[in-house]
């Protein structure tokens, strides 16, 4: 076993367990999608569930579903937040995971906290006239600077938005990856939002990358109704 592996056995073994709800999601995700490795997993689905539960959200954003094991975690954190109807509004762009997620999503002890959708999330999202408090921006690599402007002018001041796979398997440093478009698009992605002035930002190397992004007050243009 490799340190790194040992120093990853560790964090699990000394933070909150995942249920065993859960634990057979992730292993059929496994076992029956050919991305398995996509989804959050343990260590990650506990922090959701706890910014979730720090930020206290009304309304929350997901852009890529997958399984729904992240949507169940954050659904875990609104249900404990207990905020007067709140809510998770997911989507995923793929209608072919719908018969495999969506019974997951609803057999879950959570299902009442979340409405998940097939569609993109960057066209879809819009149309709920929703202004959200937290998002999870973990949909196709290759569109992350557009699914942030998508999703920017539909969150309130003060709002979190989460950028899953912010350092791509560490590719976004390595030159060997310089043509290749998802890496391209997560650099081009991370150079936006930290040259964006109307937004907090800090990178957290947790898994895979997951970049806490923070609305200000004034992050709208004003040509958003929500805003
Ligand atoms: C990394 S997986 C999501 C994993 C899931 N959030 C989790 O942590 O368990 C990415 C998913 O996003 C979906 N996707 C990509 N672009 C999307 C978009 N614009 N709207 C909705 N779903 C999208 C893909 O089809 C894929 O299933």
């Amino acid at each position: 076993m490799t340190d790194t592996q040992q120093l990853d056995d560790y964090i699990v073994n000394h933070s909150d367990p995942e249920d065993e709800y859960l634990y057979r999601l992730y292993r059929a995700t496994n076992i029956h999608t050919i991305h398995g490795r996509m989804q959050s997993g343990h260590l990650q689905g506990r922090l959701l569930k706890m910014l979730v539960l720090m930020q206290r959200p009304k309304y929350v954003l997901e852009v890529g579903t997958f399984s729904g094991y992240s949507a169940i975690c954050m659904a875990e954190g609104l249900r404990e937040a207990g905020v007067d109807g709140s809510k998770l509004f997911t989507f995923e762009i793929n209608d072919e995971m719908e018969d495999f997620t969506r019974p997951w999503i609803e057999d879950s002890a959570v299902s009442s906290w979340i409405d998940f959708r097939i569609g993109d999330a960057c066209v879809e999202a819009p149309k709920l006239g929703v202004a959200f408090d937290m998002a999870f921006v973990d949909g196709d690599k290759r569109r992350y600077v557009e699914t942030y402007e998508a999703i920017l002018p539909l969150m309130n001041p003060g709002g979190i938005i989460l950028a899953d796979n912010t350092l791509w398997d560490g590719h976004v440093i390595d030159p060997a990856y310089d043509h290749d478009h998802q890496t391209l698009g997560i650099r081009a992605f991370n150079d936006h939002v930290r040259d964006d002035k109307r937004v907090e930002k800090v990178i957290v190397p947790v898994r895979d990358g997951l970049t806490i992004i923070r609305v200000l007050n004034d992050h709208c243009s004003g040509q958003s109704v929500l805003c």
